[in-house]
């Protein structure tokens, strides 16, 4: 994907975007990080479309993402939001089966498909054994992941995921790292997420763009962006990095 001097702005009086440019790479996981408030989330909803440029344009394989039929669009991106309303009373594999619905039409349904794509993502989120729960009598990591299951049972090429670990406790946290790092290298799914913990960045992506106060100000490597200098440019913290040999480079925040 391109994205290519978009500007964007929610209100129409100050700009959220303001001429930004950064690419997706195809196969890759990608993390947008910076500040509160940087525009993470308003990116992420023009690469998803729910938002559509003032100017520039966000291409995905050489064609305008707001030229594709929307069905067409959901076979090619799916996006699981930071918090999401769970309908009353339904079970994991109803709520799962709802990502097929770009596949589906009033006259056309094939439904060895569907029970295929649904079965493939509860087993890849392990949730086989929770399919007749009740989605709302799941903890919040659970749901975390039912959520991912019915963005994959969308059976999309791009998952983008808007702060996914946010409320998880940190043993889901890395759980679901695992699984969205599991996602890509097994399925060459193409993943863009947003995070906050920069030490989880560093050690999950293959790339990093990073924002701050509505522009993209650099975009490559972990290990070229996430620098002790860039950490007191973008966030005012003071930080080492220091080692680690199972884990690689690591960052500790030192003091404001
Ligand atoms: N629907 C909206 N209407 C008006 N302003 C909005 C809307 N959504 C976001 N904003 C504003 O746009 C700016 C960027 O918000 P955004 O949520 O994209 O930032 P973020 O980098 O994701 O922040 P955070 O890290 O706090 O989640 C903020 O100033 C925010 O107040």
């Amino acid at each position: 994907m391109q994205i290519e001097q978009v500007v964007f702005s929610h209100d129409g009086k100050n700009n959220q975007l303001s001429g930004v440019s950064a690419s997706i790479p195809k196969g890759k996981i990608t993390t947008i990080i910076g500040p509160n408030g940087c525009g993470k989330s308003t990116l992420l909803s023009l690469i998803s479309r729910n938002n559509k440029p003032i100017t520039g344009s966000v291409q995905l394989e050489q064609k305008d993402v707001l030229d594709y039929k929307p069905k067409q669009f959901a076979k090619k991106l799916a996006i699981v939001y930071q918090q999401n309303d769970i309908p009353p009373q339904i079970t994991v594999e109803q709520l799962v089966g709802y990502g097929r619905l770009p596949h589906q039409s009033f006259l056309k349904r094939d439904e060895e498909a569907d029970r295929e794509a649904v079965e493939w993502a509860l087993t890849c989120t392990n949730l086989l054994a929770k399919r007749n729960s009740d989605v709302s009598a799941l903890s919040g990591g659970e749901r975390q992941r039912v959520w991912i299951a019915m963005a994959l049972a969308q059976r999309s090429e791009i998952l983008c995921l808007d702060e996914p670990t946010t409320y998880l406790d940190i043993y889901y946290q890395i759980e679901l790292l695992e699984l969205v790092k599991q996602l890509n290298e097994t399925y060459g799914l193409t993943i863009v997420m947003v995070l906050h913990d920069i030490n989880q960045a560093l050690q999950y992506s293959d790339e990093i763009i990073l924002m701050k106060a509505t522009k993209v100000v650099a975009q490559g490597a972990p290990d070229d962006v996430i620098t002790e200098q860039m950490m007191k440019d973008v966030y005012d913290v003071r930080v080492l990095f220091t080692e680690q040999p199972s884990i690689g480079r690591y960052m500790v925040p030192l003091s404001i």
